[in-house]
């Protein structure tokens, strides 16, 4: 068993059912595989936009799986059924608010409906928790822009220490005094 484990939740009415396929979280594994050397485990579920069902499976993967990083996709926009935000609220001690500001200003790029997406970031004990959009091509268009601060994001909640393939993604981590 590997010490680094991610977790993978995609929150969509419609994936959950079998109604399509689940390229979104799908994605998030190949982006994974992508951008780490370390060995890595993934942790993944594939549920429908219920806050209770998308909490009590936040809490499931970072407190009995030991999630170091949970990445969400799913749920994040204004309608009535997206609810993904306030789970992940409900669920962290601290929110990391630069994180969706990054990725909405990345995301400006690529569509105006950018701004649509509340997508967040918070600390759930020694796990940081990434909400990202459900379309799939958003996957790899947030990740590229977030992800060089993730290991060292993880390093300062007392995580494993995660390597990346510096070819694709390059981690960014502050020189030790
Ligand atoms: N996990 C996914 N895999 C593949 N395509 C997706 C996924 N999630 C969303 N999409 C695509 O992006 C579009 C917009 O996503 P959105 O999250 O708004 O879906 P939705 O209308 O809330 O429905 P659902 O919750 O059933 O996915 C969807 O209509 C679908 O084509
Ligand atoms: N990078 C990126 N961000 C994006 C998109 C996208 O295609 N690429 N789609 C937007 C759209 S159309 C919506 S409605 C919101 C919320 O999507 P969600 O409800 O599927 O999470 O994300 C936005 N953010």
């Amino acid at each position: 068993m590997s010490e680094i484990k991610i977790g993978v939740i995609t929150a969509s009415d419609r994936a959950s059912k079998g109604i399509y396929e689940d390229i979104s979280g799908v994605a998030i594994q190949d982006t994974m595989k992508d951008y780490l050397v370390s060995k890595f485990e993934i942790v993944y579920r594939c549920i429908p936009d219920e806050q209770d069902v998308l909490e009590e499976t936040m809490k499931e993967l970072c407190d009995e799986e030991g999630c170091c990083l949970v990445v969400t996709t799913g749920g994040t926009g204004p309608a009535l059924r997206d609810v993904t935000p306030e789970a992940t609220e409900n669920v962290c001690e601290k929110m990391m608010p630069g994180f969706g500001e990054l990725m909405r200003q990345v995301s400006l790029q690529y569509v105006p409906t950018a701004i649509l997406s509340r997508q967040t970031a918070g600390i759930r004990g020694k796990s940081l928790i990434i909400n990202l959009p459900g379309k799939p091509k958003s996957i790899r268009e947030c990740l590229d822009a977030v992800f060089p601060a993730v290991p060292y994001c993880i390093d300062l909640i007392e995580g494993p220490f995660i390597e990346t393939n510096e070819d694709v993604i390059k981690a960014f981590r502050p020189k030790a005094k």
